[in-house]
């Protein structure tokens, strides 16, 4: 049975952390300060400002939001109280920069057919390039160089995150990055030296990063819009609706423009900073990949166990044919939940891909409509203890590729120390992934103390024949 959990420790010798020189090197960073503070008179903001009022993006003359330098880098800040469900502000999709953006722009031709992500990262690259002669410039020169995403750690900092899922995921998307721009510096770069010079495969991870953290997606109709102004809000863990936060309004046969509308999730007083709900359903891994932070409720923790029938099991066939009837496939992955109970179909599936031995006539073709429900329940005290034990191991090996334990990383956390956020979002990330690695194990450790008082698919089979009374003792019909 494969169980694949993937776990990988991609660097081989861990070096002790020190403060890393690539921190977030936002324009500005030398006026952040750990406290919210609402500084709008940087020059980077006034020039953007500026630009936003004569574009006519916005009227600057009474303005609902400004962009202010906050503890999150930049953010908006409202200049009046404002209720909930206020509209906070509206951007015309003139002002919007999409793959459409891309297309219309000098470099449009050379485009065509590109991934829509790969054509607006060689866009942002090629206007940070040209500097004030950009009509974007005043927008570029506020994005951050990077951001405390995990694609940006170097490898000293990545080897604090020794043993977890979120290093694998940070190695793959780097690798899939470098792979896109090898492509397209063949195919695009370098036959037109004259329209791209000198891009690099960092300016590429640059500009994937910039997309990933900050282009609105899943709007109407539009895969991936990056929006100025609005690209400043920042997330608040505290607000937990998604409700109201943003909308693509008009596009209708007789109205104006598409307008992007941002709204205000809940009401906030003037001075302070308008914050909304990234995402509800993103883990503290996908928020450390994509924006470089991660958050302290439990359920934000979430380790993702990947299952899968072998080719080599001699059942493969039948058993591929059941996964898939019931929405499954040859892998499958569970995102166990800290603090929530196993996902559903896992165990039916564990069981499946389990089944073996004298329980293998229950993968016959008579059983296939019903087999998914024989697979809800225990099926047989070895199947279910072979579960058991794959599950504990494999939960015992990812949890022995950590360097840490998780009293002395809440230990560090709890040091009192201010630690450096990037080294605390990786141990708050492999706190989590460990502390959901040890539920796991213990859901299946309590299982295997029970596998004696199970009651299994014969046991069943012989009380729905009435054949076999309720405390399982075999009832026979005495001769008279
Ligand atoms: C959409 S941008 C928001 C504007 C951004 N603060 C800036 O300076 O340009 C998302 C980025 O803001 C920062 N951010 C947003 N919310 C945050 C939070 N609650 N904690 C820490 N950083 C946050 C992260 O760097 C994230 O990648």
């Amino acid at each position: 049975m494969a169980t694949l959990f993937s776990s990988s420790s991609f660097l081989s010798s861990p070096k002790p952390f020190s403060s890393h020189k690539n921190k977030p090197t936002l324009a500005i960073k030398s006026l952040l300060t750990p406290t919210p503070t609402i500084e709008t008179s940087f020059p980077a903001i006034q020039t953007f400002w500026t630009w936003l009022s004569d574009k006519g993006i916005i009227s600057t003359k009474s303005p609902i939001v400004r962009p202010a330098l906050v503890s999150e880098g930049l953010g908006l800040v409202a200049q009046k109280n404002l209720s909930r469900n206020e509209v906070v502000l509206e951007v015309s999709k003139k002002f919007w920069i999409n793959p459409d953006t891309v297309k219309a722009s000098d470099i449009g031709k050379f485009c065509d057919g590109l991934k829509p992500w790969v054509s607006v990262a060689l866009f942002l690259i090629r206007e940070k390039a040209k500097k004030g002669d950009s009509m974007w410039c005043s927008y570029i020169d506020i994005l951050p160089d990077s951001t405390n995403s995990t694609i940006y750690w170097s490898e000293e900092e990545l080897s604090e995150l020794q043993g977890t899922q979120l290093l694998s995921t940070t190695v793959g998307v780097k690798k899939y990055v470098e792979s896109e721009f090898v492509e397209v510096e063949e195919e695009i770069i370098l036959p037109h030296k004259n329209i791209f010079p000198s891009i690099t495969s960092d300016d590429f991870l640059w500009a994937f990063g910039i997309l990933r953290s900050r282009a609105f997606s899943r709007l109407r109709g539009q895969d991936l819009v990056l929006i100025p102004l609005a690209d400043l809000i920042n997330h608040d863990s505290k607000i937990t609706t998604e409700d109201y936060a943003w909308e693509i309004k008009g596009g209708g046969l007789f109205s104006r423009d598409l307008v992007f509308t941002l709204r205000t999730p809940v009401s906030v007083k003037a001075g302070e900073q308008v914050l909304i709900q990234y995402d509800l359903g993103k883990s503290n891994a996908e928020f450390a990949l994509d924006y470089g932070f991660i958050e302290s409720r439990l359920d934000r923790n979430i380790f993702t166990l990947t299952l899968g029938i072998p080719e080599s099991d001699p059942f493969y066939g039948d058993k591929l044919d059941i996964a898939e009837s019931n929405g499954l496939a040859e892998t499958a992955n569970f995102d166990f939940v800290l603090g929530q109970s196993l996902p559903p179909k896992m165990l039916p599936y564990l069981r499946l891909v389990a089944l073996g031995g004298t329980d293998a006539f229950l993968l016959e073709s008579i059983f296939r409509n019903s087999i998914w429900d024989h697979l809800e329940l225990p099926i047989s005290q070895s199947n279910e203890e072979l579960i058991c034990r794959v599950v504990r191991d494999a939960c015992k090996a990812a949890l022995s590729g950590y360097k840490t334990t998780i009293e002395e990383d809440e230990k560090l956390l709890d040091g009192g120390n201010v630690l450096d956020p990037r080294l605390e979002i990786a141990i708050g990330i492999r706190v989590g992934e460990k502390k959901v690695l040890e539920q796991i194990d213990g859901i299946f450790k309590d299982r295997e103390v029970e596998l004696d008082e199970l009651e299994y698919y014969q046991e069943r089979r012989l009380k729905d024949l009435g054949l076999a009374g309720e405390q399982g003792d075999i009832i026979f019909w005495e001769p008279k």
